[in-house]
């Protein structure tokens, strides 16, 4: 195995510094080494991007962040491409102060940022202000700078982390680089994935500055990004009580488009069958609008116990409601001791009565619902979604889908998986409907929790792109998704 294959780890910040301490320390490859390995490969990705720029702005920050950006603008200045250098303050530390001298050296000249003033002209600008090392929000002498950097309008290439990203949590806490590209070294950075960080980051490329195999032995991944995946082709003698039987469970008064949603990504999902219990006023529209759908009136616990006799897993929530109804039916589903994937107000009812799940039980909060379940507010979910969704999962005993860009899906033990599929165009209502209906479905069919929820996040997203690829972000709707969904399912349509 080589360094690139680690690709698909992901790391926090304390890691990514132990394995620069295991690099410099038990390999023997000084600091100043991997700054100039680490400009070197960002120049590479600058020239691949923008073969034709011949003018590069390239703004460093004191620490070691900065010291790469002197080492790229002397190695471009040296390829023969004009750089201006704009540097935060004084540089900190040896290998910055060096970095700093070798441009000066070379015949460069540090132009020092006084908090306002013009940026020089350049076809592609490079962030070399804060990496790793950023630990509080950019001071507003420096939010100045990246907005004025950002109406340049020319690209930007972030170097490891986008200025004002934290690498940990993808949090924003002020201002920040938007960048077109981020060039990341040596490991990828959990936070890069998730958060508010993929709106900033741009396209990722992880860059493992040459470093062995062993530079990794011994030293645990925080969290894993998804791969693409599909299940086996199914046995040609299979019927369609091997697919097993989803019971979706929801749709109260008004809220009949959640679970035909739900029903139907389940369908589409693969599940063999797929019963709704619902209010009777929404049967007509489910029966004409998709016949393949058994639709069942139920006005209470009794007459949900025959259909969840047949069924073999429940996706329990979508448009339930917190009523009476909904309450009842909730209790009775849970009782069942199915397996189940929890969405919407099935999450809201488990917030206002907590209990331990047991057997195979996903759970997909959004970033509010994932707040009411740990009684904190939703800033507290965003601040750390890796922690929340780890705790969400260890408190309910349940593997755990924490929704929005840069879904995550987390295990009691502390597994995590980020997904690094899906776009803007998926914030549109009843997206998290079509979710739960697809990982029953993967459910149904004898995926083991932590296997389906992977699964069906990473389908749910893919599906999401591919859609959006045919006919933009604005507009998409769930229901747009279904189609897609079923050739990534068959591995088609990648
Ligand atoms: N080590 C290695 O082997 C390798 C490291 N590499 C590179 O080094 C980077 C990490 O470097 P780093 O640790 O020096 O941190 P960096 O991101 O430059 O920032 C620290 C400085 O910023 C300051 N500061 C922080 N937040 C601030 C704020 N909001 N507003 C203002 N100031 C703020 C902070 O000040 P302090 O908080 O200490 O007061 C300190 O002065 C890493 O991302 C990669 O690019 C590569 O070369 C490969 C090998
Ligand atoms: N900006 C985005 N990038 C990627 N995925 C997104 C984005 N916005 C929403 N999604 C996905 O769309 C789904 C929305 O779910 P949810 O908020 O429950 O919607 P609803 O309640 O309307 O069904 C989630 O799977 C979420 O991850
Ligand atoms: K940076």
């Amino acid at each position: 195995m080589t360094a690139s294959d680690h690709r698909h780890e992901l790391y926090t910040v304390d890691q990514v510094r132990a394995l620069d301490r295991r690099a410099i320390d038990a390999l023997g490859i000084p600091g100043y080494e991997l700054m100039q390995r680490a400009a070197a490969a960002a120049l590479v990705c600058l020239r691949q991007h923008w073969p034709r720029a011949r003018r590069i702005a390239v703004y460093c920050g004191p620490g070691n962040n900065g010291g790469d950006g002197f080492l790229l603008a002397a190695l471009a200045h040296e390829a023969g491409l004009h750089a201006d250098v704009i540097a935060l303050g004084e540089s900190q530390g040896d290998d910055a102060v060096r970095a700093r001298r070798e441009f000066e050296l070379g015949g460069g000249t540090v132009h020092p940022w006084q908090g306002s003033g013009e940026l020089p002209l350049a076809d592609v600008q490079v962030d070399g202000l804060f990496g790793t090392g950023l630990r509080r929000a950019l001071a507003p002498d420096v939010a100045q700078l990246v907005r004025q950097m950002q109406a340049r309008g020319a690209p930007i290439l972030a170097l490891d982390v986008p200025s004002g990203v934290n690498a940990d949590t993808g949090e924003v806490p002020g201002e920040s680089v938007q960048a077109d590209v981020t060039v990341t070294f040596i490991a990828a950075k959990r936070g890069l994935y998730t958060a508010q960080a993929p709106g900033y980051a741009g396209q990722l490329q992880l860059e493992p500055l040459g470093l062995p195999e062993s530079l990794w032995h011994g030293c645990r991944a925080d969290a894993e990004l998804l791969r693409v995946q599909t299940l086996a082709p199914r046995p040609r003698q299979v019927h369609k009580g091997n697919n097993g039987h989803v019971l979706a469970i929801g749709g109260d008064h008004g809220t009949a488009g959640a679970i035909r949603l739900c029903g139907e990504a389940a369908l589409r999902g693969g599940a063999g069958l797929v019963s709704v219990a619902t209010r009777s006023e929404h049967l007509v529209a489910l029966n004409s609008a998709r016949p393949e759908l058994m639709a069942h009136e139920v006005n209470g616990p009794q007459a949900l116990a025959p259909l969840l006799e047949r069924a073999t897993v429940l996706a329990l929530g979508p448009g339930l409601g917190q009523g009476a109804w909904g309450h009842a039916l909730w209790l009775t589903a849970l009782e069942s001791g199915l397996p189940l994937v929890l969405d919407a107000d099935g999450l809201n009812l488990l917030a206002r009565e907590p209990r331990q799940l047991t057997g195979r039980a996903v759970l997909t909060p959004h970033p509010g619902e994932a707040a009411r379940l740990l009684g904190c507010d939703t800033a507290k979910i965003g601040a750390d979604r890796f922690a929340a969704a780890r705790e969400l999962a260890r408190r309910y005993g349940a593997i755990v889908v924490l929704k929005g860009a840069g879904s995550l899906v987390a295990e009691p033990e502390g597994r995590v998986a980020v997904c690094p599929w899906g776009n803007p165009g998926m914030a549109s209502g009843g997206m998290g409907d079509l979710l739960t209906g697809i990982i029953a479905a993967l459910l149904a069919q004898g995926c083991e929790a932590w296997q389906a929820a992977c699964l069906g996040v990473g389908l749910h997203a893919r599906a999401g792109d591919l859609a959006a690829r045919k006919g933009g972000e604005r507009g998409l709707l769930a229901s747009d998704l279904l189609e897609p969904l079923r050739l990534l399912l068959n591995g088609k349509g990648a």
